[in-house]
């Protein structure tokens, strides 16, 4: 039997990085989660155990916090695209690179305090590869959104096992995990993400949704629409069951008004928008 390697990357994963901008009374403050994944020609080190070619985990950990000083830490796009590009172009072995960067958000609580935002988290995810060709996707997760009428689910196929009524009026709430590929080069990426984060909300609330896949097409198509550097779009949309309570035991009525929130089971809906000529990727690049 002979066998070989197959798809293969390493780095390091959740280097949480808080770098603190203190260049007055106001300080400034980001809050990471990086992580780096190398790959290129690293047969040596799966077949015979030689590491002339493996750049440590650790020295990827450490470039993550050395650039923090250096370069300091603006969009998380920017800041994966210069340790990405970094890694390419440093390593001869190493043939593409993928960083990953979520942020997790803190308001204001003073000059010098902060409150972090328990809420949604702003995520990317970059590519470089040895071509020069960058990749960008920036996303979100943990967004939770809610509709309390607007939504109906009905007309579905049935067979022996259906129990699920019809319905015209029911709670529609999901939790968003998005991502979306960038064309090229975009110039803010602060302004893009807030366009499109800004779409994924009014599309939600604004559709009248006969189900959640066609929610999940008027979102990612939503911001398609808004932000012409965005090509693709891909969602993972965990439909958060609101079961209507039966409070007819206690000579009650329950007109979609109480319900349970179920969290399991729970339905996920997943699904891609992209443009008719959105160039190919040519690779995973989630
Ligand atoms: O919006 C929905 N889509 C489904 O596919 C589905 N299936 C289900 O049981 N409830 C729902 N709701």
């Amino acid at each position: 039997m002979t066998v070989k390697l197959g798809p293969n990357r390493y780095g390091k994963a959740d280097v949480r990085l808080v770098r603190v901008v203190r260049d007055g009374p106001v300080h400034h403050l980001k809050d990471l989660n990086v992580g780096t994944a190398l790959s290129g020609a690293m047969e040596a080190v799966h077949l015979t155990g030689d590491n002339a070619a493996v750049l440590p985990t650790d020295s990827q950990k450490n470039t993550v916090h050395a650039f923090a000083r250096k370069h300091g830490v603006g969009e998380i796009e920017e800041f994966a695209l210069l340790l990405a590009r970094h890694f390419v172009t440093s390593q001869p072995a190493v043939h593409h690179a993928r960083v990953e960067v979520e942020e997790y958000a803190w308001r204001r609580g003073g000059p010098h305090s902060f409150v972090r935002d328990g809420g949604e988290v702003r995520t990317c995810v970059v590519h470089h590869d040895r071509d020069g060709r960058s990749t960008v996707v920036s996303g979100l997760k943990d967004l939770v959104l809610l509709n309390t009428t607007g939504s109906e689910f009905r007309g579905f196929a049935a067979d022996e096992y259906t129990t699920l009524k019809p319905t015209r009026d029911r709670v529609l709430a999901t939790e968003v995990r998005a991502r979306w590929r960038h064309a090229g080069e975009t110039a803010d990426h602060g302004t893009s993400y807030e366009r499109a984060r800004g779409a994924l909300l009014e599309a939600f609330a604004g559709t009248h949704s006969l189900s959640l896949q066609q929610t999940l097409y008027a979102m990612g198509e939503r911001v398609l629409t808004s932000c012409p550097e965005i090509c693709e779009v891909r969602l993972s949309l965990p439909n958060k069951h609101h079961f209507l309570v039966d409070l007819s035991p206690f000579g009650l009525d329950n007109d979609n008004e109480v319900y349970h929130a179920a969290d399991r089971p729970y339905g996920l809906i997943e699904g891609g928008v992209l443009r008719e000529d959105a160039p190919d990727a040519g690779f995973a690049w989630e």
